[in-house]
């Protein structure tokens, strides 16, 4: 399977996406310094993938700090170290809740083993050391559980009368190179492949960063799924053709709120809006971490704003390289000088035009009254 994250007893590495799919390169993440970088410059993203990457980059410094033995030895002056990086972690992307979600329950559970007599600073870091590792699997269990429940949703909704399969549209990554592994909306197609209910998927390419054609459609012709990318300006045709069929389209999701409107790529509100029109069913797929019920609605959702230069420029290998490395990798600009960009990362959908939310505790529908009602997932046991 692929892997965006390599973790081995302290140390980590994750593979630099933005020389994907031209260069596989996995790069070291030493420092929780290394680790905010990585995030903010999208050499690693997805919300997921974010969360854990930051929290192992803190648990890499720590095992270091640990074999040197240059750790604070109280127990209280651990836990306002592990804070004071978990708070500056925070800060390399506002709009995906999983990294403050994981902040905040590491924190909590810091400052809980720091409560136990005789606790020393150790003690402390290899508490946060283990819940940091553990969410490693743990993400990738939810993730093949959101594929089992995602697939079960559309084969029984999605897939017409007299047909067995379905077609498809996901938008940006959500795969293995978002996540831990398997991915959220891409694990749904996977288990679709894997199932047999897949008649062929589709991808935008989500400009401007490209996920699509640059990371889904890399994971998709690594796992022989039948396949086929689109521009974000082709989803409205691809919907309207008969000879496509598509019956669903699936998401994810940075930060779903309380009622389910969802934070996700720009882009995700247009093709809610298409799916609406043509009737055919809208999809959200997220893990439990991504459902934020502090934030009531997507009003209140950060929408994380990027650099102009991500719209204007485009990276690729030259046409005249004979081999691709580093350097035969260039950036061009594909916009006329002096014109202002807007570059919004994400865009909000109302829960209105969400048929489903897909987590790995099963498949949220809004009730009779047209509400969601997510509170219930985190009584629900993980299965
Ligand atoms: C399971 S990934 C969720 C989410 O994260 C992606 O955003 P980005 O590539 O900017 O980190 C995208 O919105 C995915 O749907």
């Amino acid at each position: 399977m692929l892997q965006a994250i390599k973790y081995s007893k302290g140390k980590l590495e994750i593979l630099d996406q933005l020389q994907l799919p031209f260069i596989e390169i996995f790069i070291p993440i030493r420092s929780t310094e290394d680790g905010w970088h990585a995030i903010k410059d999208m050499k690693v993203r997805g919300a997921p993938a974010i969360a854990i990457v930051a929290m192992l980059a803190l648990a890499s410094e720590l095992t270091s700090a640990l074999e040197g033995s240059m750790i604070p030895r109280s127990a209280e002056e651990m836990c306002q170290y592990i804070s004071t990086k978990l708070a500056y972690l925070v800060t390399s992307r506002p709009t995906a809740v999983n990294l403050s979600d994981a902040a905040r329950k590491l924190e909590t559970l810091v400052l809980n083993r720091a409560k136990i007599a005789e606790s020393r600073g150790s003690d402390v870091a290899h508490t946060f050391i283990q819940a940091a590792e553990a969410m490693l699997g743990d993400d990738l269990k939810d993730n093949q559980r959101i594929g089992h429940n995602g697939a079960e949703w559309i084969a029984k909704y999605a897939v017409k009368p007299g047909h067995s399969q379905v077609a498809v549209l996901t938008h940006c990554n959500t795969g293995s190179l978002a996540t831990s592994g398997y991915g959220t909306a891409l694990g749904v197609v996977r288990s679709l492949a894997a199932n047999n209910t897949l008649q062929h998927a589709y991808c935008t390419e989500t400009r401007p960063y490209n996920q699509g054609s640059r990371l889904t459609a890399f994971e998709l012709v690594h796992d022989g799924i039948p396949a086929t990318l689109i521009t974000d300006s082709m989803a409205a045709a691809l919907l309207a053709s008969a000879e496509a069929g598509v019956g669903a389209i699936i998401v994810g999701a940075d930060r779903v709120a309380a009622n389910g409107d969802t934070a996700n790529k720009i882009g995700t509100y247009a093709l809610a809006v298409l799916a609406k029109h043509h009737g055919v069913k809208f999809l959200v797929a997220a893990p439990r971490t991504t459902i934020d019920l502090a934030t009531k609605s997507g009003r209140e959702i950060v929408i994380e704003q990027r650099p102009a230069s991500e719209v204007t420029s485009i990276k690729g290998p030259r046409s005249d390289a004979e081999s691709i490395d580093g350097a035969s990798i260039e950036s061009v600009q594909i916009a006329a000088p002096g014109i202002s960009v807007w570059n919004p990362a994400f865009d909000i959908t109302p829960s209105a035009l969400i048929d489903g939310i897909v987590t790995e505790v099963g498949v949220v529908e809004k009730g009779a009254e047209g509400q969601y009602h997510l509170d219930g997932l985190f009584d629900a046991p993980s299965v």
